[in-house]
């Protein structure tokens, strides 16, 4: 008997339908898979959106039930495109190019190349009913708001696109002209330029070819000059679109890259630094979908493209040394301000508990009284044996504090000993300092981790467990907890004593740093108490001249206790 057929190929999941992976792919004929919702108008969309907006605030005024969740809109640009599988252009290009804009990237694949910095191997197709499905599903449920274009391959692909953007109007249309790669290899069909400059050039708000798209475009005019480049632009422009720009990056003549932007009366020249680096492969489709994700933000055109160039001039930049691949045209970061403080996490060193073993806390009444700079009691408390470092600067001018600081957070680094700023988290991004310590009327933590990115290091003063507990919540890595002694250095602030002490270190679920009154004399009571979690004391108050004897007689006497404490 034959056995029974197979079950289709369906799994219910949590209450949603999961289609098997086997049937989304079909080299020939995509499966419609079910037919697609009908589509509502775009105008009604989009009011619907927004009427449900209003109706939530009005709502919330006239009922005292809790209001519904607020919409929150994101600027949202589809990219109709090809993939390369190198990751460097095409619609990765588009994607990685809106995040670092701040846009929502949807896409549409048009076809898949296989691609590598040496070149394009391989194209595939998607068939052009898939193309319109693609199209459907995501203009029938998003609200769009910018159409980039990229690689369309062929008549059929545009004028699929065309019907579409008629049946789903957005905001703005910004069709780059994509037809060789600057490897030189077709991209699209020689016949799709009739199309693009009949149908889709009349629906566009900007095209943005360079010297040989614009020439292609033309009847392979030659362009040699920016003079050449305004002409070209000013003859695109009749084919209808509101605004052209010719870009001028392959120009072999031009030292720096200038692009040409015409809006129907008037020429402006763009002109950018010539970053000298192979790494070009995907500024084409960078600069078009910066300039969609400006677009979608609600820019003005010319704005759109300043900022797009400055941005694609920006990555380049940074990305100038990059080796990815062994081809002559390699890919750029476009995330490359993620590198950049706050958001470098990873790039210093990750905290570590025992790091607050002996921490140095500043003083500028001391150092006023000594007659050192900041930097010169650094120094000193490093080579005591310090072994993390406050900047506490409580009346220092702000660039006084900065510059300060950055002498300082040399000096900390060539030690290997972080660097932390009190109160300020504005001086610790401009110094990119370690960390920053913050107390209850400061900003909470949870605010300083915002602004700071996860690779740093966040410190709260605490005198209670709920205010322990509240700094675990909100995402610090250490506690402080004092004054343990009375101190001369903060004022109004209570004595907690070891029992205080005890109390916050048995209750915290972070590392305890003791603090206030604590010098070489009382550390190792402190110590001694082997209260759990409290990995070190802090110290501010110098009294004599030389912080290196009182860093070190303090490391000394707290090193002896700690020992002892663990060996009990
Ligand atoms: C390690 C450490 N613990 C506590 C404090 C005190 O911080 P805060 O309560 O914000 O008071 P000020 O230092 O800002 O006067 C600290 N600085 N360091
Ligand atoms: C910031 C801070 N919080 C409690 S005491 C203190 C200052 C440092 O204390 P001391 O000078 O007593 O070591
Ligand atoms: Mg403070």
């Amino acid at each position: 008997m034959a056995s029974a057929p197979p079950p289709p190929q369906e799994a219910v999941h949590s209450g949603r339908r999961l289609l098997s992976p086997t049937l989304f792919f079909s080299s020939s004929s995509p499966l419609r898979l079910r037919p697609s919702p009908p589509p509502p108008p775009s105008a009604h969309r989009r009011r619907s959106r927004y009427s449900r907006l209003v109706a939530a605030s009005s709502s919330s005024s006239s009922s005292s039930a809790p209001p519904p969740p607020r919409e929150m809109p994101w600027p949202h640009v589809l990219t109709v495109a090809g993939s390369d599988s190198g990751g460097g252009a095409g619609i990765q290009a588009d994607i990685k190019a809106c995040a670092a804009l701040g846009a929502y990237c949807s896409s549409v694949v048009t076809a898949v190349t296989a691609q590598n910095t040496a070149g394009v191997q391989g194209i595939h197709v998607v068939p052009e009913e898939f193309i319109r499905e693609q199209l459907n599903s995501v203009l029938s449920d998003m609200s769009v708001d910018v159409v980039k274009t990229g690689m369309l391959p062929s008549i059929g692909v545009v004028k699929v696109l065309c019907e579409s953007l008629k049946k789903f109007p957005v905001k703005a249309l910004v069709v780059d002209p994509v037809m060789v790669s600057t490897s030189g290899d077709a991209l699209s069909e020689s016949s799709t330029l009739s199309v693009y400059r009949d149908e889709l050039f009349a629906m566009a708000d900007i095209v943005t070819p360079n010297v040989k798209e614009a020439s292609r475009l033309l009847g392979n005019v030659s362009l040699h000059t920016v003079s050449d480049m305004r002409s070209a632009a000013e003859s695109i422009y009749k084919f209808g679109p509101k605004y052209v720009l010719v870009k001028g990056g392959d120009m072999p003549e031009s030292s720096d890259a200038v692009d040409v932007f015409f809006d129907g009366k008037e020429f402006i020249e763009l002109h950018g630094r010539r970053i000298k680096t192979r790494n070009t492969h995907g500024t084409g489709c960078t600069l078009a979908s910066c300039i969609a994700s400006e677009l979608a933000k609600g820019a003005k055109m010319l704005h759109a493209v300043q900022v797009a160039k400055n941005f694609v001039e920006s990555a380049l930049h940074h990305s100038k040394d990059l080796i990815i691949g062994n081809g002559p045209q390699g890919p750029f970061d476009h995330l490359f301000k993620l590198k950049s403080p706050p958001y470098n996490v990873g790039s210093h060193q990750n905290f570590k508990p025992d790091q607050l073993f002996l921490y140095a806390v500043t003083d500028s009444g001391m150092n006023k009284k000594w007659g050192r700079s900041i930097k010169e009691a650094v120094q000193a408390a490093i080579e005591g044996g310090a072994t993390i470092v406050q900047l506490r600067e409580k009346d220092s001018e702000t660039r006084e504090f900065l510059e300060a600081a950055k002498a300082c957070v040399e000096i900390c680094k060539s030690s290997g000993v972080p660097l932390l700023i009190n109160d300020r988290v504005d001086i610790a991004l401009a110094c990119n300092a370690d960390g920053v310590h913050v107390g209850q009327s400061d900003m909470s933590a949870r605010e300083v981790r915002e602004l700071l990115g996860p690779g740093k290091i966040i410190g709260v003063s605490c005198k209670t467990p709920a205010q322990a507990q509240q700094a675990w919540n909100d995402g610090a890595d250490y506690i402080g907890c004092g004054g343990v002694f009375p101190t001369t250095t903060k004022a109004n602030n209570p004595t907690l004593g070891f029992e205080g002490l005890k109390t916050v270190s048995l209750a915290s679920k972070l590392p305890v740093v003791a603090i206030g009154g604590i010098n070489a004399s009382n550390a190792g009571s402190v110590i001694e108490l082997g209260l759990p979690n409290l990995m070190g004391v802090a110290y501010a108050l110098v009294e004599s001249q030389d912080e290196r004897v009182d860093y070190a007689e303090l490391h000394v006497a707290a090193e002896g206790e700690f020992a002892e404490a663990q060996r009990l």
